[in-house]
């Protein structure tokens, strides 16, 4: 039998395909089906399914798979990494047959990596999520894993700022939601070693509420396709950006979006419902907020991209990030900005019922209709993407609504929207004065103000962006 394409299995495999599916599954290779069987005493067995002793309607089961997949490779090329996203039905176990089919899979190497796993996460379904669907996969690709369950809030953070990144040099997999990544990234770039911890590869296997990044950025929302993103071994640069606490000195890092007013509340409300609704506490919270809305006053500036100084980009990375983190709050309006001239600022005062700061265009991963809040941004091209939802009321936030879920909010006479660099949020009055970043809650004493700009380096999410092949 030519085993071509098939045992270039690394040593795990008998683990592996033991993993994947209890003791017997199998598989096609290119064009020809095979057979593998699984015992404990002669571990893996490797046939063609025509010579196997097998049921006859196992084997045109086998044989039809086989088929689809064959065509569906010659149709879509590269539709492996979401396989299982846009293929609803195929089974979890045949991803192998496209790890062994992927040319650019690190066939053989060991690649070490960390795993954070939140077994607090979306449903509380991390542990099976990575121990049943994603582990053997992994293991097949070639990964050495230390599994690390974090134990409280804040402890993928502290893991990330104290691990020896040498021992992990393939990256750190998040095993859960959007708020474990960005704790990660807020551990990296806590580091002294900020420039290396920056470029840190992460990785994301979603099993959280809405896992918003890794679908919007690598198009993948379920975790076998994020595994086998991750066994392919591509990186997707992404822009980092940081909001900051001005008075306080404060700033946490975000890759997806900041966001102020309705939404930031309806953040602060869903966290006390967290463990009896699980990912239905944003509905819940949403719903509540907006039957007692109250009336949201900011002060906005912002940068627009266009305008952007070019005086500071030929600057060395640790030195402009020393003088975006240390400012100290004493800008004064009317004078020079880290060497920008104010003029060029816009600003905008008054009620909003929103102000979003995306990243990305933010694809909420739940949801029938899959509206996206930001049409334009994308996560790698140097700016942030700003709406300003105008204005105050029920009516209007109802509106806006519905026009968001048919992707028509930027229609609405009261919605802005425009590339920035920068932007500072002041909330007036009695406004709430927190802010989310990616699903935290940064809470604000009353009359905090918020600088949110992108950092001059990019980071590295492992997995391949759909959209690079165009
Ligand atoms: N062991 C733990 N116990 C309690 N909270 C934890 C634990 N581990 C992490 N957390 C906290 O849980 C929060 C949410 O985690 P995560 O983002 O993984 O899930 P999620 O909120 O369901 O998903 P999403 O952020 O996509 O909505 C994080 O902010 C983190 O601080």
């Amino acid at each position: 039998m030519s085993s071509r394409g098939l045992v270039r299995l690394p040593v795990s495999c008998s683990a592996a395909v033991d993993g994947v599916n209890g003791c017997l599954t199998y598989s096609t290779c290119r064009s020809r089906n095979y057979y593998y069987q699984y015992s404990h005493t002669t571990n893996l067995q490797i046939s063609p399914v025509d010579q196997m002793p097998l049921p006859r309607k196992l084997k045109k089961s086998i044989q039809r798979n086989a088929y689809f997949l064959t065509q569906k490779r010659k149709l879509v090329p590269h539709c492996s990494s979401d396989l299982s996203t846009s293929c609803r039905g195929v089974p979890n176990y045949l991803s192998i047959n496209v790890l062994q089919d992927q040319s650019n899979t690190k066939q053989g190497a060991i690649r070490k990596a960390l795993v954070i796993l939140n077994p607090n996460s979306g449903f509380r379904s991390s542990r099976d999520v990575f121990y049943q669907k994603v582990q053997s996969t992994l293991k097949l690709s070639g990964f050495k894993m230390e599994v690390i369950e974090t134990a409280y809030a804040g402890h993928a953070k502290v893991l990330s700022s104290t691990v020896d990144l040498k021992k992990f040099p393939d990256g750190i997999i998040c095993v859960g939601g959007d708020g474990i990544v960005n704790e990660v990234l807020n551990g990296l770039l806590s580091r002294d070693d900020f420039d290396v911890a920056i470029r840190f590869p992460i990785g994301i296997i979603p099993a959280g509420s809405d896992n918003s990044l890794v679908w919007t950025v690598l198009g993948i929302r379920d975790p076998v396709s994020a595994a086998i993103a991750l066994a392919k071994g591509d990186f997707t640069p992404i822009d980092v950006f940081a909001v900051k606490w001005i008075q306080a000195g404060v700033t946490h890092f975000g890759l997806t979006a900041s966001y102020y007013g309705f939404v930031a509340d309806v953040l602060q409300l869903s966290e006390k419902f967290r463990v009896q609704l699980g990912p239905f506490r944003y509905v819940v919270a949403g719903l509540l907020k907006f039957l007692s809305l109250p009336q949201y006053r900011f002060e906005v500036d912002y940068l627009p991209s266009s305008l952007q100084g070019r005086s500071s980009e030929s600057r060395p990375l640790a030195e402009k990030r020393h003088e975006q983190l240390s400012d100290d709050g004493k800008v004064r309006r009317g004078t020079q900005t880290n060497g920008r001239i104010k003029d060029d600022w816009v600003t905008r005062n008054g009620e909003f019922l929103g102000i979003f700061v995306c990243n990305h265009f933010c694809k909420p991963a739940q949801g029938l209709l899959s509206p996206v809040i930001a049409p334009k941004a994308r996560h790698d091209d140097g700016s942030l993407d700003l709406i300003l939802v105008h204005g105050s009321g029920r009516l209007r936030l109802f509106c806006f609504f519905v026009a968001y879920q048919l992707c028509w909010h930027l229609l609405l006479p009261y919605v802005e929207y425009v590339k920035i660099k920068e932007v500072k949020v002041r909330p007036v009055g009695s406004t709430h004065s927190g802010c989310g970043v990616d699903g935290e809650l940064l809470d604000g004493e009353r009359g905090a103000e918020w600088q949110c700009s992108l950092l001059p380096a990019q980071g590295r999410l492992l997995g391949q962006d759909p959209g690079a092949f165009n």
